[in-house]
């Protein structure tokens, strides 16, 4: 492998034409969508303005930012691609990019990573060199092309070696959001990213791994793989809160995909205001598969079979269908396994079928329209309200909360009386408006709509840090993709909510996708190798049995614990707030949500200007005050973590204590300061 970095006359200048020369056929590009006269092909302003914005989203995607390199590497192929390999058949250069990039003949000038003919520049290896002769990766400063690196994957004997270029970019520093990795997408993380639509995925991995980096590019891939299908079925990518969602926003609109949903769970189940909050238990409760049976029968617990006949009056005959041949409807109906609200719909239908057999019995010849007739016949009509009520999923919720009888009736066998005693209301609410609903209960009124009415389904949902659902959460989520497929993300030691999950698979039976395969991560490429071995100290009491990360950086990383007495806490934290500014990079001050307010007044107070977490930092902004429960997916160039037993403290128990301090210990990229004045927790003391 050899790096080189500004000669004149050599082969970086023919990279340097080449950048230009395709820099430039990306502005003709965008030119010739811009010159775009679509005033003779739109016949009518709808259509006109739905042809302009998707001109405008391809002017956009078009767009030639400076500081995003058009091409990252180049593969030099033996042969040409499908073609025949003998002997003589030329080989062909690729130039691989964020984007296609052709000349004014069509000709590529740069390949989108997502191309099958990409491939190799991430899998391809000297032990499977996938008939590539030469990989070479590109270096930029700025925005200039200034180097490049070959790797001759034809010289089997040379041992692998790791590429200069990637190692920088590994340990660049942070400022801004969250960027893409396609220049750098590892073997392992390609596999996970290219993986097929049809299945579903779930990557276990320790901080720092790149889940969340591939459940991005995984997306991006999929909407290059099936454009057509995805655009018609939506995606969606699911954060654990609005920071977090703000933090990574940028990621995928630099790939140029801008369609991308984004949305916390609670975003998705918000059917009503939130405004409550329910005590761990009532939570984990409410948050168990069981109230699915409960709710389930609940919402069919109104059907009510049938006394009176239907009588239905057409002109001067009367006819009469008897109760028991409704109840025999209903019977069926309820056997079936159709939605509530689908089998109300049915219902009118197949008792005026019931009239329509016997008019043919009195020798009528009735026909489609008067069948539809008589279904919206007034008798018929209220034979079905009586029978089968229509129901309001947020009213039904209000009831089994309020209600300790209703809700016995239905839960029994299901839920213990304890448990029913935990999750009613102290106070029954009156009004769906007026209730004091907890983001649990949305997940409940969720799962009712869905009995009453299948909620459509998306073509694929990406959910990072999925270990902190409930089993009802995973529902929600789980019927989001019911005819898509998902890519679930997550890290059995960071789970945080008491109902975090401990198992993959019986989290995937939740989200009802039981196949999905499981994938681990395990080379970080976040935590300096020193902070990783400390803070894994703490796996053995979170989550025995999960490996510690590795850590892909060279640089051993900074690394202080610093004790200090009580009075003298503040000033130590400031101390290491300003010699981590010093440095290059962002700075996070992690501390326990508790302590926040204060250091808040004590930055403040010292001239320090800070930021919230999911804020942008910037080179003249580069502090953020993050508090404890917002610090997960997050990562600083160097985290000053202030009182790790206060951030124990701050959670209800000590192991979701100690995980939570994992995840606050795991968020450096070049170093972290610990200061403390109690005792250290758990392993690390
Ligand atoms: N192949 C790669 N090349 C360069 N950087 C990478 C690569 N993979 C991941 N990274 C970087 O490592 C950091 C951690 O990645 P990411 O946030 O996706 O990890 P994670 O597994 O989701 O972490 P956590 O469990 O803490 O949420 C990010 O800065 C990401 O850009």
């Amino acid at each position: 492998m050899t790096a080189q970095s500004v000669n004149a006359n050599d082969p970086l200048e023919r990279e340097r034409a080449h950048l230009a020369s395709s820099r430039a056929a990306l502005r003709a590009m965008r030119a010739d969508v811009e010159a775009l006269d679509i005033k003779d092909v739109t016949a009518n302003w709808v259509n006109a303005a739905v042809l302009q914005r998707q001109i405008d989203e391809r002017i956009a995607a078009l767009a030639d930012l400076a500081h995003t390199p058009l091409f990252f590497g180049r593969l030099d192929y033996l042969h040409a691609p499908g073609a025949e390999k003998a002997e003589g058949a030329e080989g062909e250069r690729f130039y691989i990019g964020r984007r296609h990039v052709h000349d004014g003949d069509g000709d590529p000038m740069v390949i989108d990573w997502r191309a099958p003919v990409s491939q190799p520049f991430y899998r391809a290896s000297k032990k499977d060199p996938m008939d590539v002769g030469t990989r070479r990766r590109f270096g930029y400063t700025g925005g200039e092309l200034t180097a490049y690196e070959d790797e001759d994957l034809t010289d089997a004997a040379g041992g692998e070696q790791a590429s200069r270029l990637l190692q920088t970019e590994i340990e660049r520093p942070r400022v801004g959001p969250m960027r893409d990795i396609v220049a750098t997408i590892q073997p392992e993380q390609d596999e996970i990213v290219r993986a097929g639509i049809g299945g579903t995925v779930c990557v276990q991995g320790a901080p720092g791994t790149g889940k969340t980096a591939v459940g991005l590019h995984r997306v991006a891939y999929l909407l290059y793989a099936h454009r057509e299908r995805l655009a018609r079925t939506g995606t969606l990518v699911i954060g654990p809160n609005r920071s977090f969602l703000r933090y990574i926003e940028q990621v995928l609109p630099a790939l140029g995909e801008l369609n991308v949903a984004q949305a916390t769970v609670d975003d998705l189940v918000g059917h009503v205001e939130v405004r409550g909050a329910d005590s761990a238990d009532a939570a984990r409760i409410k948050g168990d598969a069981r109230m699915a049976e409960v709710l389930r029968r609940a919402v069919r617990a109104g059907v009510t079979m049938p006394v009176e006949p239907v009588v239905v009056v057409r002109g001067s005959r009367r006819w009469r269908v008897p109760a028991y041949e409704i109840e025999e409807i209903v019977r069926e109906l309820l056997d079936r396994d159709i939605r509530y609200g689908a089998a109300r719909d049915a219902l009118p239908q197949r008792i005026a079928h019931a009239v329509l057999v016997r008019m043919e019995e009195a020798g009528e010849a009735p026909d489609d329209r008067v069948q539809d007739a008589v279904a919206r016949n007034a008798a018929v009509k209220a034979a079905v309200k009586a029978v089968w009520p229509a129901v309001d999923p947020a009213k039904l919720v209000l009831r089994l909360l309020s209600d300790a009888e209703f809700l016995a009736e239905h839960a029994a066998g299901v839920l213990t009386e304890d448990e029913q005693r935990t999750v009613l209301w102290a106070r029954p609410a009156r009004s769906v408006r007026s209730a004091k609903w907890s983001a649990a209960d949305a997940v409940l009124i969720d799962e009712a709509t869905d009995l009453v009415a299948r909620t459509p389904s998306l073509g694929h949902v990406v959910l990072d840090e999925a270990q902190d659902l409930s089993p009802m959460q995973y529902r929600a989520v789980g019927r989001r993709c019911t005819t898509g497929s998902a890519t679930i993300l997550g890290d059995l030691a960071q789970g945080t909510t008491p109902w975090a999950t401990s198992s993959w698979a019986e989290a995937l039976t939740h989200l009802g996708k039981p196949d999905a395969a499981v994938e681990e991560l395990t080379q970080g490429f976040r935590v300096p190798r020193e902070v990783i071995a400390y803070a894994s100290r703490l796996l053995p009491a979170i989550a025995p049995g999960l490996a510690a990360a590795t850590s892909m950086r060279e640089s051993p990383g900074d690394f202080a614990v610093r004790a200090v007495a009580l009075d003298g806490l503040d000033d130590a934290v400031l101390a290491a707030c300003g010699e981590a500014l010093a440095r290059e990079g962002s700075v996070g001050l992690i501390a326990a949500d508790a302590r926040v307010a204060v250091l808040g007044e004590l930055l403040t107070a010292a001239g320090l200007p800070y930021l919230a977490p999911g804020e942008e930092t910037t080179e003249a902004a580069r502090l953020t005050l993050v508090p404890a429960s917002l610090a997960k997916g997050l990562e600083y160039d160097y985290v000053v973590l202030d009182e790790p037993a206060a951030v124990v403290a701050g959670e209800p128990d000590e192991r979701t204590g100690l995980r939570r301090l994992y995840v606050a210990l795991t968020r450096a990229v070049s170093g972290l300061t610990v200061v403390h004045a109690e005792p250290l927790p758990g392993a690390l003391g």
